[in-house]
């Protein structure tokens, strides 16, 4: 009898961690079309943003202290020299007891150093009366506030989100280096996976969850999906499909075969793909626990378990890893994750790490996490949550009411 030699969930990260190697392939693109890649190169700014100081409100811009005491009832009489023409330059210098009309986002004369806004002020012809002080700096960005010459203003290894994009159009630059797209390639196995289009099933036979759903979050993950197909339990030929997709990727995913029945052929199929070949071959978690990982040839290979809860959740857990190293990304992990309370008594295993679905819902102001219970062969147990929870190997389980990490699912 065969049996699999589980490790602890920790033990399997720190072993990618020492077994694979990032790679070092760059291109430079347009930032129109970057949103989700990895920049390749520290990203510094040439110049100060806002280039000028910059009123934030339709106002009067002034110099501070010449406004102090001002009340409704006791104003401040200022003369108007003139009015800030959008994206012009202004000429003018403020000087005591002047002020400039100056429209949001408008240039402050040299001199000012605050904008009053325009329901605190009356004009009367050419002069003006403030009902309200205002302090130094208010209502004004400064020149360089929002970025300064010389600061790094993006890191590499940043994946690079919307408002990312908007603070390099901000700087001027507008093409970035990044690193390549992750070639991964994804392959499904099992005599009775049939593509998803099939209309009608024969008795036995069901849809390839796997092979969209991982290819998804390859793609979430900013891969580039090589979708081999599927190949039946027959040894050779899952060979020769696997060596095939392996020569064209950096990270090969093989769904399905990785327990110990008969026709689980996966770990023989990795370690015949390249040396040192399988470092991991059962892992002690749930759900996931036949789960493979194999490093051939420094290309990571992984197996995931066939069924489709187990699959992404391991995906999530250790194919991300692997992605997120082979293309030198630093992510935070506290950016998809949130506190809540866990609302049912969950049981569970010294030993073994648990990942237990939840889904999210507001109670009396409280954030609560709702177990999804349920076989890891039910695609849908997914399809109801937010993301999951951990239970440590040293816990014995959670009792109701406990503040728990959700690790969401994006
Ligand atoms: N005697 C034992 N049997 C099993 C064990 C065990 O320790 N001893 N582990 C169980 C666990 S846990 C899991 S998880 C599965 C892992 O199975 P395999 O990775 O070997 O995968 P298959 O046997 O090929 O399939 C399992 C299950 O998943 C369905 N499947 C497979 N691929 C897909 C796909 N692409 N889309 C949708 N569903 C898929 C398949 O039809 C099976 O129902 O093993 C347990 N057994
Ligand atoms: O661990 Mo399996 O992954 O329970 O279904």
């Amino acid at each position: 009898m065969e049996l699999l030699d589980v490790q602890q969930v920790q033990e399997v990260a720190e072993k990618i961690k020492k077994q694979f190697q990032a790679i070092d392939s760059v291109e430079e693109i347009s930032i129109i079309e970057a949103v989700g890649r990895v920049l390749a190169h520290d990203m510094v700014s040439k110049e100060d943003v806002p280039g000028f100081h910059r009123s934030t409100v339709d106002g009067y811009a002034v110099k501070a202290r010449n406004t102090y005491g001002s009340t409704e009832s006791m104003p401040t009489f200022f003369h108007i020299t003139g009015s800030v023409e959008m994206g012009k330059d202004v000429n003018q210098t403020i000087q005591e007891g002047q002020a400039m009309y100056v429209p949001t986002g408008g240039m402050l004369p040299e001199g000012a150093d605050a904008v009053v806004m325009i329901e605190d002020v009356e004009v009367v012809g050419d002069l003006l009366n403030v009902f309200e002080q205002v302090a130094p700096r208010e209502n004004v960005i400064f020149k360089g506030e929002d970025v300064y010459d010389g600061e790094v203003v993006l890191k590499k290894g940043h994946r690079l989100r919307p408002q990312d994009l908007g603070g390099l159009a901000a700087i001027g630059v507008t093409k970035v280096p990044v690193y390549t797209k992750l070639k991964v390639g994804l392959l499904s196995t099992g005599d009775e996976i049939v593509p998803p289009e099939t209309e009608e099933l024969l008795p036995g036979q069901i849809r390839d969850i796997n092979g969209i759903s991982i290819a998804a979050a390859v793609q979430a993950l900013g891969g580039q999906i090589i979708y081999g197909g599927i190949v039946k339990d027959q040894f050779d030929q899952y060979l020769s499909k696997s060596q095939e997709l392996f020569q064209q990727v950096d990270f090969l995913i093989l769904s399905g075969g990785s327990s110990m029945g008969t026709k689980d052929y996966t770990s023989q199929v990795m370690n015949q793909l390249g040396s040192p070949g399988v470092f991991v071959h059962g892992i002690s978690i749930k759900p996931g626990k036949p789960t493979i990982i194999a490093n051939c040839n420094g290309k990571p290979v992984m197996g995931l378990p066939g069924h489709p809860v187990s699959a992404m959740v391991l995906f999530e857990l250790f194919g991300r890893q692997i992605m997120n190293q082979l293309h030198h990304v630093n992510e935070n992990p506290f950016a998809k994750q949130l506190r809540a309370r866990i609302s049912r008594n969950i049981a569970s295993q010294v030993g073994r790490t648990d990942y237990v679905r939840v889904q999210l819902e507001i109670r009396d102001h409280e954030l609560w996490a709702n177990p999804v219970f349920g076989k890891s062969g039910l695609i849908t147990n997914l399809v109801k949550s937010d993301g999951m929870i951990e239970i440590s190997q040293y816990k014995e389980g959670i009792i109701a009411g406990e503040w728990v990490n959700v690790i969401l699912f994006s």
